[in-house]
């Protein structure tokens, strides 16, 4: 896909892109997320770029939602529908549903929608959920053990491109070579014509390391899982949870994480944790073992009579002679035994294996009390414990990244499919939680819908009264005060929105003729100033001349009486009505006028009323389901026609009653 012909995608958004490892898909697949981490484009621009891409994929001219009251409707419904999302990603994702008058589109949503619709929403799987994120890549690994080497000026730019992790470093000879292996534990050349040189030092010529870069930084992968650990997890437990199919077996994936550190090093390994225990309690041990040779010989001196011949004492005295020989003739032996419990120690308290020869040469063999190490021999003990460690850690992690590496696409997969059922539970939730269906979409116009429940009303979903509307054409929709006629276009318009995203609608059952737009236009408030009304006229005037044959569309408008005085405002509805009824429109106009509109036109328009049943302790009991072809009576009428049924108002009543036939 070429990232510039997706609409909105200029030069500089592309470049931005084009810094995203595979930015074709991302916006394929509609991945906000993943959009949204290229340089300097927001969520919210990352999924107008999503849905631009899709618009562009399918031929989609956009712009269903054609009016502001049209758009907050949408708004609304991706709102319930984000509401009932655990993850971040599956709120950002489900923005790249909107509501298309393409059918390919629609078919694509719905074939999603009728899988997600299957789906049980289960509050484990909820719980699992909370713990799942798409991945990061950690960004930031540096390894300043190991460095690379070549002779060579286009592999040197190629290695810093290829393994950023370690320094790349140019040599030109075997002495240069030599030097690096100084610096760095590790140097890796590049060049075949370095083989077989001989340099001292871990120096391993392998001209294909650049095509395995898992063999020179197993750091890369093992703290990609290492950050990733507890999502990976999350949605391994999500495929458990929810029975999901998994990619992998997710019990080797766990065996392969429990062996990782957050920090990305590996645990759980007994000869590593033993080498590691050594190196840090190496001093703490020498000072023990010690301790142990001076115990055992001060209280064999103490339990010792020593007698000292006269030619002896004569040579202590008068040549300086040390207590040493003395202390070598007479207790040689308990000085061995001594020496040789300090030794002991020291190789069981480290748990020493291969080192156990330099442990032991730690403690001289000359009688010597007290007894004290051989610094140069510890120096060299800790340096062989550590060299152990360090090979046994680099072996471990390789081992160990080896593993991993072949389990990364699985794993990212398993993240993907979890987030993904996220979206599918979402849409899951609010068919349930609405009662929805999935409505019929077709080319004929018009709609029909039955047992109608708007999510939108200001009281509860359950207290909400089923409506059963259906139109085609174009039809005014009179109501008593209060009856329900606003809230039977916000009906109509979320059913009608929701249907065009291809999600299921909360209504029993719902055909719905599919349009290029929807122009949804709200009660305003008060009268307009003249050139407010000027600009709302044009606006009209603009639709009626826009409509096509192959751009059908929905018309939608509360009260447009408010706009102007009553008299005029009864004329213009007229007028639009008529010129609306001879184009591809469906259209509602909620009116209070609808008797001056019917007198004003000279076309026979639709009238269908909202009816009052009559009053029930002071209240109105409405029959929320607009009558076809009945103009609603008014409120004031059926208190009149209360009171003229009380009697008793000598015919005042009644006469007032038949004014209004
Ligand atoms: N289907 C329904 N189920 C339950 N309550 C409803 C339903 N429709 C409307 N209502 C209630 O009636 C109130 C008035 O509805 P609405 O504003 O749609 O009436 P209206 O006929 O447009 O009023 P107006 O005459 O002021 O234009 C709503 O706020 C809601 O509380």
């Amino acid at each position: 896909m070429e990232l510039e012909s997706v609409p909105g995608v200029g030069a500089k958004t592309a470049a931005a892109l084009r810094e995203l490892d595979d930015p074709e898909r991302a916006l394929s697949e509609g991945d906000v997320t993943t959009l949204a981490r290229a340089p300097g484009i927001s969520e919210g621009r990352a999924a107008r770029i999503a849905r631009g891409a899709i618009r562009a994929e399918h031929g989609d001219p956009g712009g269903f939602a054609a009016t502001p009251r049209a758009r907050e409707i949408f708004g609304e419904a991706l709102g319930l529908l984000q509401e009932r999302t655990v993850t971040d990603y599956a709120a950002k994702r489900l923005e790249t549903l909107y509501p298309s008058g393409v059918r390919e589109r629609i078919e694509e949503v719905r074939s999603f929608t009728e899988r997600a619709m299957e789906r049980e929403p289960d509050p484990d799987v909820r719980a699992a959920l909370a713990g799942v994120e798409p991945l990061s890549e950690p960004g930031d690994v540096r390894v300043r053990d190991r460095c690379l080497a070549t002779s060579d000026a286009e592999r040197y730019a190629e290695a810093q491109e290829a393994i950023p992790e370690v320094s790349v470093e140019v040599v030109d000879d075997a002495r240069q070579l030599a030097e690096l292996a100084r610096s760095y534990s590790t140097v890796v050349a590049l060049d075949e014509a370095f083989a077989g040189v001989d340099v001292e030092g871990d120096v391993r010529v392998e001209p294909d390391a650049l095509s395995e870069p898992a063999s020179v930084v197993p750091e890369r992968v093992l703290t990609f899982f290492a950050r990733n650990r507890d999502r990976v997890r999350a949605a391994a437990e999500v495929h458990r949870v929810a029975g999901l199919d998994a990619p992998c077996d997710l019990g080797t994936l766990a065996d392969a994480l429990e062996q990782l550190d957050a920090d990305g090093s590996v645990r759980g390994d007994d000869e590593l944790d033993r080498l590691s225990t050594a190196v840090d309690d190496l001093d703490a041990a020498v000072s023990t073992a010690e301790s142990v040779a001076n115990d055992h010989l001060r209280d064999a001196i103490e339990e010792r009579d020593v007698t000292i011949e006269g030619t002896d004492l004569l040579s202590l005295v008068e040549r300086g002679a040390g207590v040493d020989s003395l202390l070598q003739r007479e207790l040689a032996d308990e000085y061995a035994a001594a020496v040789e419990k300090a030794r002991d120690h020291l190789v069981d308290a480290l748990r020493l294996r291969d080192t156990e020869a330099t442990a032991r040469r730690a403690f001289p063999d000359e009688p010597a009390y007290p007894v004290e190490r051989q610094e140069d021999v510890v120096s060299r003990l800790r340096e062989e414990l550590t060299a152990a460690r360090d090979r046994r850690a680099t072996r471990r992690k390789r081992e160990l990244a080896d593993d991993l590496a072949e389990m990364r696409s699985d794993a990212e997969s398993l993240v993907t499919a979890a987030l993904e059922l996220d979206v599918e539970l979402a849409v899951a939730r609010f068919a349930a939680d609405f009662e929805c269906t999935l409505p019929e979409v077709t080319d004929e116009g018009g709609f029909e819908i039955e047992g109608g429940r708007s999510p939108l009303l200001d009281v509860a979903f359950e207290e909400v009264e089923p409506v059963d509307y259906g139109v085609s054409g174009v039809t005014v929709l009179s109501g008593v005060n209060s009856g329900g006629k606003t809230s039977t276009l916000d009906l109509v318009a979320l059913v009608t929105t929701l249907a065009h995203m291809g999600l299921p609608v909360p209504a029993e059952s719902a055909r719905i003729g599919r349009v290029a737009e929807l122009h949804y236009h709200a009660k305003t408030q008060g009268t307009l100033d003249a050139g407010a009304f000027e600009a709302t006229l044009r606006e009209f005037g603009g639709l009626v001349t826009d409509v096509a044959a192959d751009r059908p569309v929905m018309v939608l408008v509360d009260e447009l009486e408010s706009i102007t005085e009553p008299g005029a405002a009864a004329t213009i509805i007229a007028g639009i009505l008529e010129s609306l009824a001879e184009r591809e429109v469906t259209a509602v106009f909620v009116s209070h006028l609808a008797d001056d509109i019917l007198e004003a036109s000279d076309a026979d328009l639709a009238i269908d009323g909202i009816q009052a049943e009559g009053l029930v302790d002071g209240e109105l009991r409405v029959n929320r389901s607009p009558v076809k072809g009945k103009l609603a009576r008014s409120t004031p009428e059926l208190i009149v026609e209360k009171l003229a049924d009380d009697g008793g108002d000598e015919g005042f009543y009644s006469g007032l009653l038949g004014k209004f036939e």
